[in-house]
């Protein structure tokens, strides 16, 4: 059986997708069971930014380059699909989804994130939402999480280009290598009501990894094969 399908196959999605919820806009949330799931998958992550299009759609790429039935993991594309239509860090609502997740950390009021890789400061302010928990896409992906109960999360963001694993697990050493990306304990800024955050509170296992400021199209070359193949990781007990 071959690792991979021919490149005139992966125009299209394999069949199987789920939904797990309705985002504000009424956009289904969609999800990518993984064939070959037992008590050691996985969930990957992407798009909880909108705007941060290369990690969505290198993620996109190999699950579509992947033969279906060698899929080790679960999968979420873009769990802010609003804010992929619209081109937004936030959802409809403006509020950063990656602050609004019921942690124990959670702040009201506004955040700041930066405008692009030029700016020095973070600048720009979006909100957390009118409590811990309040937006329907924040909401829907802890159901599932609940639901699936995954061994681990690889939540992928741009464009800080690091791989944070405050554990330094085989996982995350494994993606620092496999994407030629350093691996740090913290991002290096506080995060109240991230999603790691919240991972953290209920003891899931949660790396982040931040692809470098890098169009879709690059990305979709340089990391296809390292994405590809954390689609199959096994630790290497497992093997
Ligand atoms: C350029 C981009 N808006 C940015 O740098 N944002 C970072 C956070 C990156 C992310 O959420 O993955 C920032 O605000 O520092
Ligand atoms: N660049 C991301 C970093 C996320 C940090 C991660 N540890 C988490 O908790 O999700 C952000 O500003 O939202
Ligand atoms: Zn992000």
């Amino acid at each position: 059986m071959s690792v991979t399908r021919p490149r005139a196959q992966r125009g299209a999605f394999p069949p199987g997708t789920q939904h797990y919820g309705r985002s504000l806009l009424g956009a289904p949330l969609i999800w990518f069971p993984a064939p070959l799931a037992d008590h050691a998958s996985g969930l990957i992550i992407a798009g909880t930014h909108g705007d941060e299009n290369a990690s969505i759609v290198t993620l996109s790429c190999a699950l579509r380059t992947l033969s279906p039935e060698l899929r080790r993991h679960h999968v979420v594309l873009t769990v802010n699909p609003d804010g992929c239509q619209l081109g937004l860090r936030a959802n409809a609502n403006g509020v950063d989804l990656n602050r609004n997740f019921p942690a124990a950390n959670w702040k009201p009021g506004e955040t700041v994130y930066r405008w692009n890789s030029s700016a020095e400061s973070r600048d720009v302010v979006l909100l957390t939402g009118d409590k811990p928990g309040s937006e329907p896409e924040s909401q829907a992906l802890c159901q599932l999480i609940h639901q699936i109960q995954p061994a681990w999360v690889v939540s992928f963001h741009d464009p800080l280009a690091c791989i944070e694993d405050p554990r330094h697990s085989e996982l995350g050493r494994w993606l620092s290598e496999a994407f030629a990306l350093p691996l740090v304990s913290s991002v290096g800024y506080e995060t109240p009501g991230s999603f790691g955050s919240w991972c953290g509170d209920i003891g899931l296992p949660c790396i982040t990894a931040e692809f470098p400021p890098i169009s879709s199209d690059e990305a979709s070359e340089k990391y296809l094969s390292a994405m590809t193949a954390l689609l199959r990781w096994r630790a290497a007990a497992q093997r």
